[in-house]
């Protein structure tokens, strides 16, 4: 036996171990961290979250974030997005999130709804200008419940949108998480409206089992009607 096949058994032997003291549910939950190499490469990089290359798979493929970008994170806890908008080369980076958030070198952390008037003056100021990229991973609490789901997190994408048409500068990009079944309808078609280019997209690291996926809008004509 190799080297190498002993050191992944006992691997998986101290996985197990640690997976024990846990009760079922979050047991599995767990052995899926534990064996997730997203949840390791995360780690050996200093990324807060596994979702971090979600973004740089987004990034590489749309090539959003371009240098000394203005970028406004919104759900930005624990903060993976707002990191790699920094380590692709944007100048100003605002997270906003309605958890604390440690800090990150380099980006503005607000705690708070995106939605609250307060943000957009604080937003105006931080960014100097409008923004080149508004990027959003918030998720709502799931409920089980699919059709409410779908719901709850379309409701918060269209927030989103409206945040963004009153942010963007022209030319600026949009994204932002959906559950499958994707934009429909008047979504779909004020976003084709409003911007050159809208896509979907499903990044590697995105967990085959969640119905979770992407919306890239990129190109932004504020004075298309
Ligand atoms: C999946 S996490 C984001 C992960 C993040 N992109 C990263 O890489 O670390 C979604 C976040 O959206 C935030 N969120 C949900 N609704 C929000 C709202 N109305 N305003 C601000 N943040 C919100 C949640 O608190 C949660 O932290």
């Amino acid at each position: 036996m190799t080297e190498e096949t002993i050191g992944s058994r006992r691997r998986a032997a101290v996985r197990l171990k640690a997976a024990r003291k846990h009760k079922p549910s979050s047991q599995k939950w767990l052995l899926r961290q534990l064996n997730d190499p997203y949840v390791a490469a995360a780690k050996e990089r200093g990324f807060r979250s596994r979702a971090a290359f979600k973004l740089i798979e987004l990034d590489e493929k749309f090539g959003l974030i371009g240098k000394g970008a203005r970028v406004v994170d919104l759900g930005a806890a624990p903060g993976g997005w707002t990191q790699v908008a920094l380590e692709r080369g944007a100048s100003r980076v605002v997270g906003i999130d309605l958890l604390d958030i440690d800090p990150i070198a380099g980006a503005t952390l607000i705690k708070g709804d995106f939605q609250d008037e307060s943000m957009e003056t604080a937003l105006a100021e931080i960014l100097g200008g409008p923004a080149d990229v508004v990027m959003s991973d918030m998720a709502p609490n799931t409920t089980g419940h699919t059709a409410t789901d779908h719901l709850r997190i379309m409701g918060l994408a269209e927030l989103a949108l409206d945040f963004a048409f009153k942010h963007l500068a022209p030319g600026g990009a949009f994204v932002t998480k959906l559950f499958q079944g994707g934009a429909q309808g008047d979504m779909l078609n004020l976003l084709k409206r409003r911007f050159a280019q809208v896509r979907h997209a499903k990044p590697e690291a995105s967990r085959k089992d969640s119905r979770e996926l992407y919306l890239v809008a990129t190109g932004y004509r504020p004075d298309a009607s």
